[in-house]
């Protein structure tokens, strides 16, 4: 099992290194970033777990990029710059766009039936940016090219299990929508009916709010220094975790995140006729193959109470936008 990190050196990428480091499923973990990996790769390398360690920059010798993804079976991306305060995420887009794009380009070329896991920002544009770049490239699997929503769900059962004082390791929030402000869309009502009801209506609203905007709670504490880092990477390796255990044989692997509704999938025609015929990329519960989502679990669409439901065509309006704005980026 190769893992090649692209973004290795940042402020995700080293915790998140360190995770995968010490996953015994995983024989090669490759680095890659444009500053700094051999340094990351070297002190990674003296842990004594059995991932073997390898890192590139551009321009090395070997091609940094082609050897880092060569072979590899996941590839997770935590490349490019984060928010300062006063930012949106989409304010992100001018510089990271670019870099994802070339990050596909490269996966395109060198490891083309990767799973694909995009953690940088804008997600809810730069996924579109990675599948059209696959796309024009005659190599996009739906099934493996997913944005990583999972710190929404860590925030939302970790907020709930404080306000109602359930231990946080018996929850699961589905969070739905994309992974910007608005259009987060915790389920509650669906994650956790029994302590959801307990809260009044304006403990409910101010829970909603602190999932969609608790990115920007990182960034105001950082104040300048970032956004979050840690638990992004907790996040991102649980993602990368229970792909890893689908590849290796589980049968009941289901989370949250954000794909490409394409129709050869089981579930995303129900998805998409629910959904209004509007968006392409949404973030969804789906159930992982070895081979990718096998199935996206529209059924959720059903089981919203009024206010997410509300919350979900406010989400909607926005994320089409957003992933519009990826798709014309690669057009253009
Ligand atoms: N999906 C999510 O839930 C979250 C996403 N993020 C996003 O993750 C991204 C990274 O955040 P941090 O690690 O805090 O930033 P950082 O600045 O600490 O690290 C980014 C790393 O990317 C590297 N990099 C830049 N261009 C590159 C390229 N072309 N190829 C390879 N590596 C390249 C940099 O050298 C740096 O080491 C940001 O866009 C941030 O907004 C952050 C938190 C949560
Ligand atoms: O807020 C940011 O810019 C980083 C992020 O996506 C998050 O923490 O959810």
């Amino acid at each position: 099992m190769k893992v090649t990190v692209c973004g290795a050196a940042g402020g995700i990428g080293q915790p998140l290194s360190l995770l995968l480091k010490l996953n015994p499923k995983i024989t090669q973990l490759s680095l890659y970033d444009v500053v700094n990996a051999p340094g990351v790769g070297a002190d990674l390398s003296h842990i004594s777990t059995p991932a073997e360690t390898s890192a590139f920059v551009p321009g090395d010798k070997n091609d940094g990029l082609a050897f880092s993804l060569k072979g590899s079976q996941i590839v997770i991306i935590p490349a490019g710059v984060p928010r300062k305060p006063g930012m949106t995420r989409d304010d992100l887009f001018n510089i990271n766009a670019g870099i994802v794009k070339t990050l596909a380009e490269g996966v395109a070329e060198y490891c083309p039936d990767a799973f694909v896991l995009v953690i940088s920002n804008p997600v809810n544009s730069t996924v579109p940016i990675f599948a059209s770049v696959l796309k024009a490239k005659g190599v996009f699997n739906p099934r493996k090219v997913l944005g990583v929503t999972t710190l929404d769900i860590v925030r939302a059962n970790t907020f709930i299990s404080t306000l109602t004082d359930a231990n946080v390791s018996n929850i699961n929030v589905p969070v739905i929508g994309g992974h910007s402000g608005e259009t987060i869309v915790p389920v509650f009502s669906v994650g956790t009916p029994s302590l959801y009801a307990k809260l009044d209506a304006d403990a409910k609203a101010k829970l909603v709010h602190r999932v969609q905007f608790g990115g920007d709670e990182v960034v105001q504490a950082k104040n300048g220094a970032g956004s979050a880092t840690l638990s992004m990477a907790y996040a991102g390796y649980k993602l990368a975790e229970r792909i890893i255990e689908a590849i290796t044989g589980a049968s009941d692997v289901v989370e949250c995140t954000f794909v490409y509704l394409d129709e050869s999938i089981a579930g995303a025609k129900e998805a998409r006729a629910k959904l209004g015929g509007e968006l392409d990329f949404v973030s969804l519960p789906v159930k992982f193959g070895a081979k990718g989502v096998e199935e996206i679990k529209y059924q959720i669409l059903d089981q919203l109470n009024d206010e997410e439901k509300a919350l979900f065509e406010i989400a909607k309006v926005t994320l089409k936008g957003n992933v519009a704005k990826g798709v014309s980026f690669v057009e253009k």
